[in-house]
């Protein structure tokens, strides 16, 4: 194919480098989640597979959590009026509950029974004193003035309400979800299934670890990238090898993955190189949306459309594939595993370096976080920021995100960070 005949290649803004038809990040995006929908398919797990899932229904309570007004100390529970105003008072004790316990009865002024913390509030007690407040003898029990009426006491329903929703469709279940699911006794939880994704490298260069290297030889970092991605996130994976910079191989690659996986995701031949087949490819089987982005790392990521597949063509180079791993690819996934994710968690410190950068496109640059002497949380960049520097991404915590307009930025600048990672999963 001549370059004329190549649409692809016919379009301007694939041969220069300052490319106005490069889309920005924030409308890149756009593009990606209007295009997205959560997959068919829902399944019934049990509420511990559940664990990672999305859910596909909202969760409703058929019970108050907790069930019953109980104690939030370890102590007497009685009737807020026989506090006393002033000096003190003498209650008798009449009984003990403890946590998983009744006490028959009921309360009469001037009773007061021992309780444990989360034991059922007897009836007739509104309020507990923790038994740090209180001297006891026997049965005689006095409380000092100060205590508070109502104090101490959980009352039913205070965290999950029954009749109420308390998880909606779209969570994702993580560790406090999974709780929650636990505190209401659920057995099973309707999920969308697993999402199926099919990847592979692309480029004549690779080697797969367990082979020798020959000269202008690589091994293959990005398929174990991608695959640590995949597994975090979840997904159902299927790694499907390296393919060579072959059209009619990478061809039949394409159209095998298109076959049976929702989202299937390259690394490599996506830029205009000779051997860079991809977006001729994806547009023979089917169509490309677009393919460049205004960002580094990771400017040519060609997402489109092969059957019923989505297809994410990610740049070779392996930092330009972590960069639209986390700013796309895992966004894109994530909505069609049923989510609708929030943009990436970005905060403003100050750069205690100074940073290169130039104007035109949004800039992923990898940062340490530390306090400085004088206790401000600052960062720091890896220092070398090339596409092909996997390390600065493993000694990084964080994104700097440099915005499209911005130029070179000076230390002592408050700049835009995404930390790697959250406290929770
Ligand atoms: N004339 C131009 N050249 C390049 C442009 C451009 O706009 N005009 N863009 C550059 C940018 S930015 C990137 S990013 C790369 C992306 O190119 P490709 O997606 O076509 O990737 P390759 O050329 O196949 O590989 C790039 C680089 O990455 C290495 N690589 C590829 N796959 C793997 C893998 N699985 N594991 C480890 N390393 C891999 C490959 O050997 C190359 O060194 O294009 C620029 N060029
Ligand atoms: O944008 Mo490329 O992804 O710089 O290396």
């Amino acid at each position: 194919m001549t370059e004329s005949d190549n649409p692809i290649q016919d379009d301007p803004s694939c041969r220069s480098d300052h490319d106005p038809q490069s889309l920005p990040v924030s409308a890149a995006w756009e593009r990606i989640r209007t295009d997205l929908a959560p997959v068919a398919g829902v399944e019934r797990v049990s509420t511990r597979l559940a664990l990672g899932r999305v859910l596909a229904e909202p969760v409703t309570s058929d019970i108050d959590v907790p069930a019953h007004d109980n104690a939030a100390m370890d102590g007497y529970a009685l009737r807020g009026g026989d506090i006393p105003s002033e000096g003190s008072a003498t209650l008798r004790c009449i009984g003990t509950v403890m946590a998983g316990h009744t006490l028959d009865g009921s309360l009469q002024a001037g009773d007061c029974v021992r309780i444990m913390t989360g034991a059922p509030m007897p009836a007739g007690a509104d309020t507990v004193v923790m038994q740090e407040n209180v001297r006891r003898d026997a049965d005689q029990v006095v409380i000092a003035a100060g205590e508070t009426a109502g104090q101490n006491v959980r009352p039913a329903g205070e965290d999950l309400r029954r009749g109420e929703t308390v998880l909606a469709a779209g969570q994702r279940i993580g560790t406090a979800e999974l709780g929650m699911l636990g505190s209401l006794g659920l057995v099973e939880v309707p999920v969308y299934r697993r999402l199926r994704v099919a990847f592979f490298s692309t480029g004549d260069e690779l080697r797969t670890a367990g082979s020798s290297l020959d000269p202008g030889q690589i091994y293959d970092s990005n398929r174990y990238t991608l695959y640590a991605a995949l597994q975090a996130l979840g997904a159902e994976a299927t790694d499907m090898g390296v393919i060579a910079d072959d059209p009619d191989a990478m061809e039949q690659a394409f159209a095998d993955a298109a076959s049976f996986a929702d989202a299937v995701i390259t690394s490599g031949g996506v830029s205009v190189g000779e051997a860079d087949f991809v977006k001729d490819i994806m547009n023979r089987l089917g169509q490309v949306g677009f393919w460049k982005i205004a960002m580094r790392p990771g400017r040519p990521l060609a997402f489109g459309t092969i059957g019923n597949a989505r297809f994410f063509g990610l740049p070779g180079n392996p930092v330009s594939v972590v960069a639209t791993w986390y700013q796309f690819v895992q966004p894109a996934l994530r909505r069609m595993m049923g989510e609708d994710p929030e943009p990436p968690t970005t905060f403003r410190v100050r750069t205690a370096t100074a940073l290169r950068k130039r104007p035109g496109r949004t800039e992923f640059q990898r940062g340490i976080l530390r306090r400085d002497d004088a206790g401000e949380l600052v960062v720091t960049t890896t220092g070398s920021q090339g596409s092909g520097i996997l390390r600065s991404v493993s000694l990084a915590d964080c994104f700097i995100v440099l915005p499209h307009d911005s130029g070179d930025v000076a230390a002592g600048t408050m700049v835009d960070v995404q930390p790697f990672h959250g406290v929770m999963g």
